[in-house]
């Protein structure tokens, strides 16, 4: 009898901030190049999918957040796996392979992953490919992108081994069915984990359980990219490819007015607390900060957010405009267009650099100028601590302007606390829709 192919798989992600739903998205595209097809969905989605009864492989990109807690989206599907009185073999139908996301700064690395990765083993789930966990402090995509290449061949071998054992049950047995596939699966498993990936065996081989670093000289891996950052001797990588074109055009007009907020919804609120959430040698402290908002007069909703504006000290912008020779052009207005053939997928201008901005007023208000040196695409921009980068000719300053334009604001996080209810956490990132904190905080 023949049996048609399932090219179907379960994909499911967990993210606070977007970073894992835009993993997630990238493997949707890149499935149906590989002839598959994700069936796509936020973790928290929970009637559109039922692992219960899930025939096919199922994939998990989830990052983490608090103090190695899994995202907010999780937290139902957390809670439901936990269930203490589920059986030992409530999920041993399920095949599934995970990817987790975290930062090696914080105490609890990529916890969120692991704590359901944890549960389904020990729920009798199977990995048909091993996890991956990828390193924000020191770039995702070292793993992100590996993990993702051997997920199409891992994908495949799982779909024919599946084929593999329904023409087997259909033979008359002369092994028990399970042994079969148990026996195919774990082979299948080693196989991949050298022959596919090509990374070291014994490093997969590790239960993922609880907080661990990476050794210190340990080669990279899907387990973990490179040494956490604060054992890293830091370089300065090649700039990618630009897809922002810079013009600067001088200019006598005032800038525009903060990110259209208007002074009067600008707010001084003290700070009544603050929990350091990464390690002692984290090279960059992540506090989540409690604000007293009781003696504001503005009014919100649960689910508002809060933007917490923190510009760069005047000092700093000014040897950074030096450093980057364009101490000259600080009041020219900055016109960003995108690069005509680039070819990044959703290649956009920033939507966090307004029109008719000056140079000064985007390396004040925009971007982060501070950030630990990490991808390339804040290189030229991030010298302003260690002389890394000086332009070698003014052809250089617009190129250089252009990938400082383009690098994500906002490394330094914020979780707003709701003070009259701590549990209560606003996700940054969600479109603004309350009043904006004013708060000129001094993070070292
Ligand atoms: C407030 C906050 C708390 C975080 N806590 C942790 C943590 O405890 N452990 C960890 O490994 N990563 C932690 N991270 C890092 C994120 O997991 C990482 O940046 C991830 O790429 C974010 O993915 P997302 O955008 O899908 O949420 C935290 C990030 C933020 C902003």
């Amino acid at each position: 009898m023949c049996c048609k192919t399932n090219h179907r798989f379960l994909l499911l992600y967990a993210s606070q901030k977007g970073q894992a739903k835009a993993i997630a998205e990238e493997i949707y595209h890149q499935a149906k190049d590989s002839g598959l097809e994700a069936d796509l969905h936020c973790i928290s989605e929970s009637d559109k999918y039922n692992l219960n009864s899930e025939k096919d492989p199922v994939v998990i990109v989830t990052s983490t957040t608090g103090t190695g807690e899994p995202p907010d989206t999780a937290v139902k599907f957390v809670k439901e796996i936990n269930d203490k009185s589920l059986p030992s073999d409530h999920l041993s139908h399920l095949r599934y392979g995970l990817l987790g996301l975290g930062d090696s700064e914080y105490t609890f690395f990529c916890n969120g992953g692991k704590i359901i990765d944890k549960r389904f083993q020990e729920l009798g789930a199977q990995r048909f490919y091993e996890v991956g966990l990828a390193d924000d402090a020191v770039g995702l995509e070292l793993v992100v992108d590996p993990w993702i290449a051997g997920l199409w061949p891992a994908l495949h071998q799982e779909f024919a081994s599946r084929k593999k054992e329904r023409n087997h049950t259909e033979e008359p047995p002369s092994l028990c069915a399970d042994a079969v596939c148990n026996s195919c699966i774990n082979s299948r498993v080693e196989r991949l984990k050298l022959e596919v990936l090509g990374v070291n065996n014994d490093l997969l081989a590790k239960a993922v359980t609880k907080s661990e670093l990476p050794l210190q000289g340990s080669q990279p891996s899907l387990f973990h990219s490179v040494p956490p950052l604060s054992q890293l001797a830091l370089n300065v990588p090649a700039l990618p490819p630009e897809y922002l074109e810079v013009h600067f055009q001088e200019s006598s007009e005032q800038d525009p007015s903060l990110c259209c907020v208007s002074e009067s919804s600008i707010f001084q609120v003290p700070v009544i607390k603050a929990v350091q959430l990464t390690r002692d040698d984290a090279i960059k402290r992540t506090l989540l900060l409690e604000l007293d908002i009781s003696k504001t007069t503005f009014s919100y909703q649960p689910g508002d957010a809060f933007n917490v504006i923190c510009p760069n000290y005047t000092s700093e912008v000014e040897e950074l405009l030096h450093i980057l020779g364009l101490s000259e052009k600080k009041d020219y207005f900055v016109c960003l267009k995108v690069k005509a053939g680039t070819k990044k997928r959703g290649a956009a201008v920033p939507l966090y650099i307004p029109e008719k901005s000056t140079v000064k007023f985007i390396l004040t208000w925009c971007l982060e100028i501070r950030a630990v040196l990490k991808k390339p695409l804040d290189t030229n921009v991030i010298c302003s601590r260690g002389s890394v980068c000086t332009p070698k000719n003014p052809q250089e300053e617009v190129p250089a302007f252009a990938h400082s334009c383009a690098a994500k604001p906002g490394r330094i996080h914020f979780q707003v606390c709701h003070v009259h209810n701590p549990k209560v956490t606003l996700p940054e990132g969600n479109e603004t829709r309350g009043s904006t904190v004013h708060l000129p905080l001094v993070l070292d």
